[in-house]
């Protein structure tokens, strides 16, 4: 936790130059892949006191990825309780959440059911990037159904409904039969918060084939084999829908506020999945004075991408648009009013710890980075700069390309039989060889950013600026070869932790303390830093893109050539 010494003891926030805030205070709790993070936010979107908790992760067989929900609830528990230390509770005027779109079940009494063949309930949740149902979410796409034109034409397997066709086929008597509720995990908080089971249009809409203008489609759950819960009237999965930042139930349940270290009754909105938070945090900032191309423009011409374990590409448009490999259009799902395009890469701050965890120099670049009390990102980022020597970092991989497909592609091909590849590989196995490994790595994931906004703009998006948040914005590399190799200026926030920013404006919102989503937004959410692209690499990076493409195309003939006789 930084900055909590600014927070006085009984109330009040002691601003820089020793004015005392009175003010309004929202608590945005942040649930990713591999943490749990709280913070307390002001009107103004600064956050005043952060505080995080990583969280358990089982990994029984491949393609598995299973959570605990009491494991998560306890460590929201633990980090709102310390960023709330020192301050006059009563202060507080709102409480928003975010998270992974995970499944979380529980059974009628709201107890946890396994997700797995072990039988172990503590791990009830099935993971956004568990890819267990492959052979379900075929036969979900062979449907052709009306629904899937919403998902960008194809189903991904990291959806919820070939998710719970997989338990209903393969776990039937211990947990198909036993469940009482199927929450997205966004949806599991908010209802431990307040006891209300209402989902939000969020994760209905983005996850589960709901529509904001239409409702459930019958036929597409009876079509899958899952009419189950057409006949009980979608009890299990939600038949009550409210837009992200309502005020849910009569608030916050004196249980809930013992657990959290808040006053009970204090407002908590209808929450969002994390990227769609991180959405809300950044997209709305004033740009004026910064030079860029979207200034006075509409929303529209921006680009929201949150990077951390994945990342999402966040895409609005005034009327829906249909872009191949692409989730959306999906009304309303995260700025009421506007349709949503979600492009995105299933892993990228995975990918780049994989790699660079994997190498033979790890042991040695840890050392380093520890040794001068570094991250090992920053280590490699400094040691790139030494190796460069008078050209530009990016060049360093001019014969060292990869493909960065390694969990399969979300966007824009919707395949997930694609794999990861690498072209250019030496016998060296030192640590120049894991730097550049590490930046070709970090290229390939901007390319692959490049190749979605390439498909948004070929269906009809207009896009000038990207806004760039998550773990993955905090490294300069990353974000230096997204301006780079998408041409494009990226925008960074005021705070590092735009994600909370989006959970307090929607505690801001339910609290009634902005009559919309829109004045939260515009209020809260601040330009940082901006990166420019280096225009002068542009013909370097073309060439390299031209690589990227011909690696993909060259792994599909691959598999042809495998399948011929
Ligand atoms: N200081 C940093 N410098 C560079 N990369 C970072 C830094 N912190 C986190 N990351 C990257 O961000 C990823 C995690 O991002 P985060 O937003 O915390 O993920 P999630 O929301 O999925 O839990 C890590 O995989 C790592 O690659
Ligand atoms: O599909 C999602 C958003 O629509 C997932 O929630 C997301 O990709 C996982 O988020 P993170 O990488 O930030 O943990």
């Amino acid at each position: 936790m930084w900055f909590l010494s600014l927070i006085m003891a009984g109330g009040g926030i002691m601003m820089p130059g020793g004015d005392q805030e009175p003010g309004s205070y929202y608590v945005g709790v942040d649930v990713g892949t591999g943490s749990v993070r709280a913070a307390l936010v002001d009107q103004r979107g600064i956050l005043l006191a952060f505080a995080d908790q990583p969280i358990k992760r089982w990994e029984p067989q491949f393609n598995h990825h299973e959570q605990s929900s009491e494991d998560i609830w306890a460590a929201c528990c633990v980090v709102t309780k310390k960023v709330v230390q020192g301050i006059d509770v009563n202060q507080i005027r709102g409480l928003g959440f975010d998270a992974t779109c995970s499944l979380v079940v529980l059974d009628k009494q709201f107890r946890p059911l396994p997700v797995n063949h072990e039988g172990d309930s503590r791990r009830n949740i099935i993971m956004w990037l568990d890819h267990r149902a492959i052979t379900q979410v075929h036969r979900i796409n062979e449907t052709k159904h009306s629904v899937l034109q919403c998902v960008g034409g194809v189903m991904s397997v990291e959806m919820q409904a070939p998710k719970l066709l997989w338990l209903k086929e393969n776990l039937r008597e211990t947990c198909w039969d036993k469940a009482g509720h199927f929450f997205d995990l966004p949806d599991f908080l908010s209802w431990k918060a307040t006891g209300v089971t209402a989902r939000s249009l969020c994760s209905l809409v983005c996850k589960w084939t709901y529509s904001a203008e239409k409702g459930w489609d019958d036929s597409f759950w009876k079509m899958i084999g899952l009419e189950d819960f057409v006949a009980d009237n979608y009890r299990k999965i939600g038949n009550q829908v409210l837009p992200p930042g309502a005020s849910l139930g009569n608030g916050l349940t004196p249980e809930a506020a013992k657990d959290l270290g808040l006053p009970a009754g204090i407002a908590v909105a209808a929450p969002l999945i994390d990227a769609h938070a991180g959405g809300l945090g950044v997209i709305g900032a004033d740009v004026r004075g910064h030079g860029l191309a979207c200034e006075g423009q509409p929303v529209t011409s921006r680009l929201a991408i949150i990077c951390g374990t994945s990342s999402c590409h966040m895409g609005i448009s005034k009327d829906p648009i249909f872009v191949p490999g692409v989730w959306g259009p999906y009304f309303s799902a995260m700025i009421p009013g506007f349709w949503l395009n979600e492009g995105g890469q299933s892993v990228t701050g995975k990918l780049i710890d994989h790699m660079v965890q994997g190498h033979a120099a790890f042991p040695e670049l840890k050392a380093k980075a520890a040794a001068r009390c570094q991250s090992v990102y920053a280590y490699l980022n400094s040691h790139l700069d030494l190796i460069k020597k008078a050209q530009p970092v990016g060049f360093l991989t001019v014969d060292l390309h990869v493909w960065p497909d390694f969990h399969g592609n979300r966007s824009p091909l919707a395949d997930l039989t694609l794999k990861g590849m690498v072209t250019g590989l030496k016998l060296s196995q030192d640590l120049d060889d894991l730097a550049i490994l590490y930046l070709a790595t970090v290229q390939a994931i901007a390319f692959g950013t490049r190749l979605i906004i390439e498909a948004m703009e070929a269906a009809g998006h207009s896009i000038s600026t990207l806004f760039l948040c998550g773990g993955l914005s905090k490294n300069p590399l990353f974000v230096q070869m997204h301006a780079d190799i998408t041409g494009m200026p990226v925008v960074l926030s005021q705070e590092v932790e735009s994600v909370l920013v989006g959970a307090a404006i929607l505690g801001a919102c339910a609290s009634g303390d902005f009559t919309s989503v829109q004045e939260a937004m515009a209020r809260m959410s601040k330009v940082g830093k901006v990166v420019f692209p280096r225009l002068e690499d542009k013909r370097y990076y073309d060439k390299k893109y031209q690589v990227f493409l011909k690696l993909v195309e060259h792994q599909k003939e691959y598999a042809a050539i495998m399948k011929g006789d």
